[in-house]
């Protein structure tokens, strides 16, 4: 047995499917997963010293590569002035300010420590600012764990097969109304019904967790008119989207402002840092001000805020984002190229660092479209790009990401991997 195997042995013993979040088991490509030794750039080692491109970067945070210098140094010069306080310090003040700089929509912000912890809190202060009670979600997205969002959820939940989760009581989701992305009849149809009752509508603005796929056709600004026309807030997920996309996130790019918007990933470095913000009105109804209780012990703790203002700086620095679309679009016309050289038409999405080949011909725009990709194409397609070295998340439904630590050449040999391992599905 390998050194992976041993691990995944005495981890299945201990740990439920041997791993702390779903995502990463192999069991949806029949299959144990890998264990990692470390990582540094593009690259990741696995506990038996094989080394392999990595297209997961931590699930999105390792924008920059895994382990950068800046980083690095930044957590080191935090952990010598302690590990946490519970009490306010300036790093919190730095990040604030730095969010607020960065992301358009947000006046003042709250830190949390994961993006369920954003998303749920957000939840909570909608409904606090309204009096209102029911949100509106959209199928395959998903929002982290909360209760109340685990519902037709996207990644993990979608890729086991659990969308609505066993343990959330009827009760706990009966006020989330449920509707197709980019379909706007239905949205206009649940305000008819409900409109005066809906607390807020919550939406990855680039849907990631269900394959990626865009809003079409003005649908963001259609629902920030909606929104405002009923009185109801508008919260824009940008836990994976945020800082990715662009600096200030889809919400940027579309010109968009958003009532909040819920973060994570890329502004905790590679820590366990998530945050949500928008309209001071809005977020001034929190406690201690306002009567919306929210709440951590370790919220805000000076080595996670260390880490991400470094990445954060580090980003702003240069050409990041210039470079980072650069990459993706070698690594788009590359895979579009070995795509046609197979003799297909499969759809490919890409925005900027952030892209999803998907197994079908058609169109995809939502959930049902994305489930139309073939399942058992991407189980051997992944197993080959691995053998060949190149890390995919072991889903159809996860996004890739690409990080400043990719250089063309990692790019030229993902391509090489993408052409032979389409060529092997025959
Ligand atoms: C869009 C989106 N929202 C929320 C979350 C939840 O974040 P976390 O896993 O940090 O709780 C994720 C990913 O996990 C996500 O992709
Ligand atoms: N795109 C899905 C995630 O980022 C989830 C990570 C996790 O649940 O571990």
């Amino acid at each position: 047995m390998n050194q992976s195997a041993q691990l995944f042995s005495r981890a299945r013993a201990v740990i439920p499917g041997g791993v702390n979040s779903p995502v990463r088991a192999f069991r949806n490509v029949d299959g144990d997963p890998f264990f990692v030794q470390s990582a540094k750039g593009a690259y990741i080692t696995d506990a038996d010293g094989r080394q392999l491109i990595d297209y997961i970067g931590t699930w999105g945070p390792a924008i920059l590569g895994h382990a950068p210098e800046p980083v690095l140094n930044a957590v080191h010069a935090a952990v010598n002035r302690g590990l946490g306080y519970g009490i306010p310090a300036p790093s919190e003040v730095d990040m604030a300010e730095m969010i607020v700089r960065m992301v358009p929509s947000v006046e003042k912000v709250r830190m949390v420590n994961s993006g369920t912890e954003a998303t749920m809190s957000a939840i909570r202060l909608a409904r606090g600012y309204t009096g209102r009670r029911k949100i509106i979600k959209f199928i395959g997205c998903y929002h982290g764990h909360v209760d109340s969002l685990l519902v037709a959820a996207g990644s993990g939940a979608l890729t086991f097969g659990e969308p609505d989760s066993a343990g959330v009581p009827r009760e706990m989701t009966q006020l989330t109304i449920t509707v197709p992305y980019n379909d706007r009849e239905a949205v206009k149809k649940a305000f008819e019904l409900h409109g005066r009752d809906i607390a807020a509508v919550i939406l990855e603005p680039f849907p990631a967790n269900a394959g990626l796929y865009f809003p079409q056709n003005g649908f963001l600004h259609f629902l920030r008119k909606i929104t405002r026309q009923y009185d109801s807030l508008l919260i824009f997920d940008e836990v994976m989207t945020g800082f990715r996309v662009a600096p200030g996130g889809v919400q940027q790019l579309h010109g968009i402002t958003p009532d909040l918007t819920c973060m994570g990933k890329v502004i905790g470095g590679g820590l366990p840092v998530g945050a949500f913000g928008g309209r001071a009105e809005i977020m001034d109804c929190l406690s201690p001000l306002g009567s919306v209780y929210q709440a951590g012990t370790l919220s805000g703790n000076p080595v996670a805020m260390a880490a991400g203002l470094a990445q954060l700086r580090e980003l702003l620095e240069g050409n990041a984002y210039d470079r980072l679309e650069q990459l993706g679009a070698r690594l788009e016309a590359g895979i579009r190229e070995a795509i046609r050289k197979h003799g297909r038409n499969y759809t490919f999405h890409r925005a900027g660092s952030m892209f999803c080949l998907f197994f079908t011909e058609e169109e995809v725009y939502d959930l049902d479209t994305a489930q139309k990709a073939s399942k058992a194409l991407f189980k051997p397609f992944f197993w080959n790009m691995l053998e060949q070295g190149v890390y995919f998340a072991p889903s159809p439904y996860e996004t890739g990401f690409i990080s400043l630590a990719h250089t063309e050449e990692d790019i030229d040999r993902t391509v090489e991997a993408v052409h032979a391992s389409l060529s092997r599905l025959g």
